[in-house]
């Protein structure tokens, strides 16, 4: 029996995305759902399990641990793709703002990772972490500025568990920009951020579903980061 992957944020978009092909090739998936939705109840149906898990305190990353842990000795890998794309503008609390971005950013994967060390290293064949961060990670963001930070940390916790994992596990990041509008995104802010890329498209949830399939299946990539941003860099 192949051993489990672990992804969390799995209700919609590119989690949900990306559990859908990782289950697809027969792979068991654990995921974290912190809203019902009758996406996950789909997932569950085609075999994931399931665990409820609000990252937004410490006893519930504790308890997300624990549940974890009691599910599966052992894991093929770990997604922390788990995120709150929160803005300043919508917040008068920086101090709970900067808190709940570095909870659900940082304090996760990096609880769940050291939790999850042995599980990942003491048993044979491949094993991976992914940290899904942002483009932002090296620009910083002037209305998401507390999240950035945030992404940035994680790319880091990225170099850190590369070194300290090595060789049983490989650890990189996967750096999107703009993969998916949101339902609230008007004409005028597609129109926008449309341009900020060369490629100037905005290409879907199955571009993080490739990049997630190529790192897992690669022999030789750890600590790097997988940029999905139509070239905006060079714009
Ligand atoms: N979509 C894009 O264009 C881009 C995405 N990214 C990154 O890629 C990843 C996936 O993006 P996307 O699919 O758009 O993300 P979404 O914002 O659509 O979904 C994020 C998921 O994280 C879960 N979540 C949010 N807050 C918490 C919390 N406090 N505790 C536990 N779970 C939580 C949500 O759970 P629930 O639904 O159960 O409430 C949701 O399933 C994210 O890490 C994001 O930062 C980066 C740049 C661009
Ligand atoms: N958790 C999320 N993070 C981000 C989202 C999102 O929808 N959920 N979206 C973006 C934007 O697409 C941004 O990259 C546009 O420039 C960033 N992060």
């Amino acid at each position: 029996m192949p051993l489990p992957v672990l992804l969390t944020g799995a209700t919609q978009r590119l989690g949900l995305a990306m559990a859908e092909s990782l289950l697809s090739q027969n792979t068991p998936i654990v995921v974290t759902y912190r809203t019902p939705k009758q996406s996950i109840h789909r997932l569950e149906q085609k075999g994931a399990i399931l665990i409820r898990a609000d990252f937004s305190t410490q006893a519930a990353i504790d308890r997300a641990i624990d549940e974890i842990i009691a599910v599966s000795p052992y894991y093929r890998a770990l997604i922390h793709n788990a995120s709150d794309w929160a803005q300043e503008a919508d917040n008068d609390n920086y101090d709970s703002l900067m808190e709940q971005m570095m909870r659900v950013h940082v304090f996760a994967p990096y609880r769940i990772n050291m939790a999850l060390e042995t599980a990942l290293t003491h048993r044979e064949g491949p094993a991976d972490i992914i940290h899904m961060t942002d483009y932002v990670q090296q620009t910083g963001s002037a209305k998401h500025v507390a999240y950035a930070a945030s992404k940035a940390a994680l790319h880091n916790l990225t170099l850190s568990f590369a070194k300290r994992l090595a060789p049983s596990v490989k650890v990189n990041s996967i750096a999107p920009a703009l993969l998916m509008f949101n339902s609230g995104d008007d004409e005028a802010y597609r129109e926008k951020a449309l341009k900020k890329s060369l490629l100037e498209i905005v290409p879907g949830a199955d571009e993080a579903v490739k990049a997630m399939n190529y790192l897992l299946e690669s022999d030789y990539i750890t600590g790097q980061t997988v940029h999905l941003n139509g070239g905006r860099h060079l714009k």
